[in-house]
């Protein structure tokens, strides 16, 4: 379970956050959305102890490991939205790499490569080339395979539908529901694909003007089941409406 007490975060004295209240159990997948900028990103970084919050607490599973960054990191696997690949590795050599930082068995480091490779890439001999050759979903497809290379609890993924192909999409989804499912996991994720949000969220949490406008589930956002995702959502963060007029100097 995560749990976000108050909190607040400012950069450069700009607030982006203001005493955030979110809780995510076990069995979630809780989206974020929002607008660009709403905060999204820092708030699953700051899960994910990259920066620190301003004011308030994470606790995970209870238990606030701002001191322990060794711990969280078994716990939690992070899809970020910058990528720390390394260039002059192979895929397989950066799993490698990544297994060995988890502390992981190198039997149980290549026996995990190996299915996760399978599952996501479609070409065998890809997870054996260079990173530095890998187009922006393969990137992609490494850094989710990195996630889940130690079995953690606790996804946190930030756009990963960005440049995955829709077979890959497809596949993904899948896997998340399922990952869901399991005893004790959790998934919560950042995404601007409505279609994708609307197949697997069973949670959702608006961020809007620095705070949670909307923390429910998908049939209390949609007003008991009115499949308008994107209406509702659009209600919600332009309530004055989309000013299309201002496209007019396009034409
Ligand atoms: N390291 C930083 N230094 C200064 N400002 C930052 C930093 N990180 C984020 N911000 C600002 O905080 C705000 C929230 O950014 P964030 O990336 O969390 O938004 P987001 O909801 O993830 O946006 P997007 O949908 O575009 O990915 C933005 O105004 C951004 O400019």
């Amino acid at each position: 379970m995560i749990t976000l007490k108050g909190i607040s975060k400012s950069f450069q004295r700009k607030l982006v956050l203001d005493d955030i209240h979110l809780t995510v159990q076990p069995h979630d997948i809780c989206c974020l959305l929002g607008k660009n900028g709403a905060g999204k990103s820092t708030l699953i970084n700051i899960i994910a102890r990259l920066i620190s919050q301003d004011k308030g607490e994470v606790l995970i599973k209870g238990q606030v490991f701002d001191n322990n960054k060794i711990l969280i990191k078994e716990k939690i696997g992070l899809v970020s939205q910058f990528d720390y690949l390394i260039e002059q590795l192979t895929g397989y050599q950066y799993l490698e790499f990544s297994g060995l930082l988890y502390k992981m068995a190198p039997a149980d480091i290549k026996e995990r490569i190996n299915s996760l490779s399978l599952f996501f890439f479609e070409n065998t001999t890809d997870i054996h080339q260079l990173i530095k050759g890998y187009s922006s979903g393969m990137r992609m497809k490494l850094n989710i395979m990195a996630a889940l290379l130690h079995k953690p609890d606790i996804l946190l993924l930030d756009e990963p539908f960005a440049n995955l192909d829709p077979v890959t999409c497809h596949k993904l989804a899948g896997f998340l529901q399922e990952f869901a499912a399991a005893p004790g996991k959790l998934v919560l994720i950042s995404s601007h694909d409505l279609l994708y949000v609307d197949k697997i969220a069973t949670r959702l949490c608006v961020l809007h003007d620095k705070k949670v406008a909307f923390d429910g589930d998908k049939e209390s956002f949609t007003n008991g089941g009115a499949k308008d995702l994107d209406k509702q959502l659009l209600e919600l963060i332009n309530p004055a409406g989309i000013n299309t007029a201002s496209l007019n100097w396009l034409t």
